[in-house]
């Protein structure tokens, strides 16, 4: 069947494509926007996963401006930023700054919002901010040392992959696990069908 509209992913994130994939589409495009994601003075962890993953999006319709090929095409994006309280923790850069996120993670709840916007056709802006809450073990110094050296913090907001390894420090979690993952895939497959995305004719038959 003859696919009614085209996808563009506004990511770089290999979780999201992945995660797209699990709900049976495949975006058309791959835009990695390389955006600033500083947060702002004071800026609440929530508004930051919201302000991201619009900026992501409207860079991405910029950068199709005038191309033809794009026209009418949906585009989304997500943002997920890790806190403790108001407190963000970034992608680290480096192993110790790996291991500070870890140590401050042991023991505690800590919230993930992933931000996603989809951009409609007819250019209307739709957002929604998922909140997962997620509680830690304690972790011995033993075990954030030997999770600094499988590096699979790198790249990942809060120095950690739950689809991993870490998966072995969640003792709690309310609420989507996806969108810890980096695309809540309930609420952004609601938020396509909502906006006339034909998703469920992408699934395949067996
Ligand atoms: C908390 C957590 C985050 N992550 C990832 C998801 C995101 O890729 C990343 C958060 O950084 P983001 O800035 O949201 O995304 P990104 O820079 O990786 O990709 P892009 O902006 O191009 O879409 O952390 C996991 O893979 N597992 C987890 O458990």
């Amino acid at each position: 069947m003859a696919l009614k509209y085209k996808l563009i992913l506004a990511s770089g994130s290999p979780r999201r494509v992945d995660l797209l994939n699990q709900a049976g589409i495949e975006p058309s495009r791959l835009m990695p926007m390389d955006i600033d994601e500083t947060p702002k003075k004071s800026e609440h962890p929530r508004s930051l996963a919201r302000r991201l993953s619009g900026e992501k999006a409207e860079a991405a319709l910029a950068a199709i401006k005038g191309d033809i090929t794009w026209k009418g095409s949906y585009i989304l994006s997500a943002d997920t930023v890790v806190a403790v309280g108001r407190r963000i923790l970034g992608k680290a850069e480096f192993a110790d700054e790996a291991s500070n996120s870890l140590h401050l993670l042991s023991g505690r709840n800590h919230m993930v919002y992933t931000g996603i916007c989809l951009i409609t056709p007819d250019r209307k802006v739709r957002q929604k901010i998922v909140e997962t809450k997620v509680r830690f073990k304690r972790l011995s110094s033993f075990e954030i040392e030997n999770y600094i050296a499988s590096g699979q913090w790198r790249g990942k907001a809060g120095a950690y992959g739950v689809q991993g390894l870490a998966g072995t420090f969640v003792q709690k979690m309310v609420g989507s696990y996806t969108n810890v993952v980096g695309l809540p895939l309930y609420e952004t497959i609601l938020l396509l069908t909502g906006e006339g995305f034909d998703v469920h004719s992408r699934w395949p038959e067996g």
